[in-house]
């Protein structure tokens, strides 16, 4: 047994891990990366990057056929081996030497092998032979194992081999019937894709789609799948799940029987807290960990978690921003120095609450950031709803013929700033960064008007929003 003492261990090299380690790097601090599968993480090899690799040839070749002079050109089908062969160079065929030297590169200390806590600040690593080795931190350990999917106790789904979001993101052939159980960001995207390469679809939500966002946005996210030929049930319960031989067999609570291939579960995350040796420092496995702005895990002085693991924000792009915070914190801890940690500090993670971007990679895209109308007026804004329909602005009508989405803004009319907005429509997700800085910059709505988009591009969009809404 070989026992190293490091400034900070950090426990999963997934995206989020990789950026505490290479900040506190950064900040003079000597680093043990601990990793039990591929360096990278999910997002890398069986989310974010196999994901729009399968989504984008579909809405590129849509993009062609919606312009017409385009549309005669492009008479063919999605050539799907072509697009799987894209897809797997885009998860670097699920090889992470190039992270390796990434990692190395940035003066960071892989450990390969599953990370368990044995006691405070300190970590016991199986490695890939059986051998263990002990770490110690001399200033603080990070948690950022992740999360895995939840398979909810429907009767049958377990013995039935569902699929997950891994295999769904790294299948190797498309299933002609598939059935897809949830109505999140995961369910959408992959009845998107999956529709586009000619599977027979059908999604079954208990619910409404994507229902955490303004509700046009599942509506019209719905109405699409329809026209790509997918099936979706709304407010429709899974009861059963029979696999016999290659066919599935899935019943709902309203008497239908659908059969298919495969089925996919996409119903949310749980935390990969449950074999990581909490009980060792006081913590039950299996719980998500809740931080502090700081991502100071609650209770602590020296345990941090970022990424899926704390359920702020299960986003790549969040959870790195959360890292970038830590890794600068535990190094300025470690060294003694000013700690900013007042909202919008350089410690802290304040866009979590109210800030967050997102793109749902459908057809028509989903991008929203920050506020609802619901979520504002439940946290007590006294708020406006402004909504304008995308299909009207120049730029998006040039962009492809009958262009559809819409676009709706959440003012504060207390502060005459923006607290949300969102966009659906082709190609919309290069918007959202715009709508990004007028929301963390709480930029005035009269200063807005000065910010004046180009013509003819669907930023025109931020315009009728402010002529709508009109002068402040
Ligand atoms: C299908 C799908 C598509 C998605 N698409 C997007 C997208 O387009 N954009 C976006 O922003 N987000 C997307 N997400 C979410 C995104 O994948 C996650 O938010 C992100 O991967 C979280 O990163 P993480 O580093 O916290 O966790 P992970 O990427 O899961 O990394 C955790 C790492 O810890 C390792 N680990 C776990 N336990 C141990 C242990 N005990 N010892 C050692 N190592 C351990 C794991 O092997 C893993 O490598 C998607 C998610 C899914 C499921
Ligand atoms: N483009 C992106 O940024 C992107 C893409 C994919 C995933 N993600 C992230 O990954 C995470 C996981 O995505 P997801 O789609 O699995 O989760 P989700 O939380 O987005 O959606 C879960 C869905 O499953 C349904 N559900 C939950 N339990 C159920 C049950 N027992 N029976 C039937 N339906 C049930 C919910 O009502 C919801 O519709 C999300 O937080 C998302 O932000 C992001």
């Amino acid at each position: 047994m070989e026992t190293t003492d490091y400034d900070l261990i950090v426990l999963g090299a997934g995206a989020v891990g990789e950026n505490v380690a290479d900040r506190a790097v950064q900040g003079g601090l000597t680093v043990a990366l601990v990793e039990s599968e591929l360096v990278g993480g999910e997002c890398s090899y069986w989310a974010c990057m196999p994901s729009k690799a399968l989504l984008r040839p579909g809405q590129a070749l849509r993009a062609a056929q919606n312009v017409a002079g385009a549309a005669q050109a492009v008479t063919g089908k999605l050539d799907v081996q072509a697009v799987l062969d894209r897809r797997n160079s885009f998860a670097s065929n699920w090889d992470d030497a190039g992270q390796v030297k990434w990692v190395e590169g940035a003066g960071i200390t892989l450990v390969r092998g599953h990370a368990r806590f044995s006691g405070p600040k300190q970590v016991t690593v199986t490695g890939p032979d059986g051998g263990t080795t002990v770490l110690t931190a001399r200033h603080a350990v990070t948690v950022a194992t992740g999360s895995d999917p939840v398979i909810p106790g429907i009767e049958g789904l377990a013995e039935a081999n569902p699929w997950a979001s891994r295999e769904i993101t790294s299948a190797k052939s498309v299933p002609g019937r598939l059935v897809i159980i949830g109505g999140g960001t995961v369910a959408v995207e992959m009845a998107t894709a999956y529709a586009g390469f000619g599977s027979e679809v059908t999604v079954i939500v208990r619910g409404k789609v994507l229902s955490q966002l303004e509700p046009f946005a599942g509506e019209l996210v719905v109405e699409s799948l329809r026209e790509f030929g997918a099936t979706v049930l709304l407010d429709t319960a899974t009861t059963t799940v029979t696999r016999s031989g290659g066919t599935v067999s899935v019943e709902t609570a309203d008497g239908q029987t659908i059969e298919a291939d495969e089925i996919v579960v996409a119903t949310g995350r749980k935390p990969r807290t449950d074999d990581l040796g909490l009980d060792t420092i006081g913590l039950t496995p299996g719980d998500w960990l809740p931080t502090d702005d700081t991502m100071l895990v609650e209770g602590f002085d020296w345990l941090y978690a970022v990424g899926d693991v704390t359920n702020r924000a299960l986003l790549t792009h969040q959870g790195k921003y959360q890292a970038r915070a830590a890794g600068d914190v535990i190094a300025a801890r470690a060294n003694g120095k000013p700690v900013a940690d007042k909202p919008w500090g350089t410690h802290v993670a304040t866009a979590d609450h109210e800030a967050v971007p997102q793109v749902t990679f459908t057809d028509p895209e989903v991008a929203s950031i920050g506020h609802t109308e619901k979520t504002a007026r439940e946290a007590g804004y006294n708020t406006r709803t402004v909504d304008y329909e995308l299909g009207n602005v120049a730029g998006a009508s040039v962009r492809q013929d009958g262009y559809k989405g819409k676009a709706r803004m959440i003012v504060d009319e207390d502060r005459k700033v923006i607290l949300g907005v969102t966009f659906v429509g082709p190609e919309v997700s290069d918007l959202l960064q715009a709508a990004t800085l007028a929301v963390v910059g709480e930029i005035p709505l009269d200063r807005l008007w000065h910010a004046v988009p180009a013509y003819p591009t669907v930023n025109e969009i931020w315009l009728r929003l402010l002529e709508t809404y009109g002068r402040p």
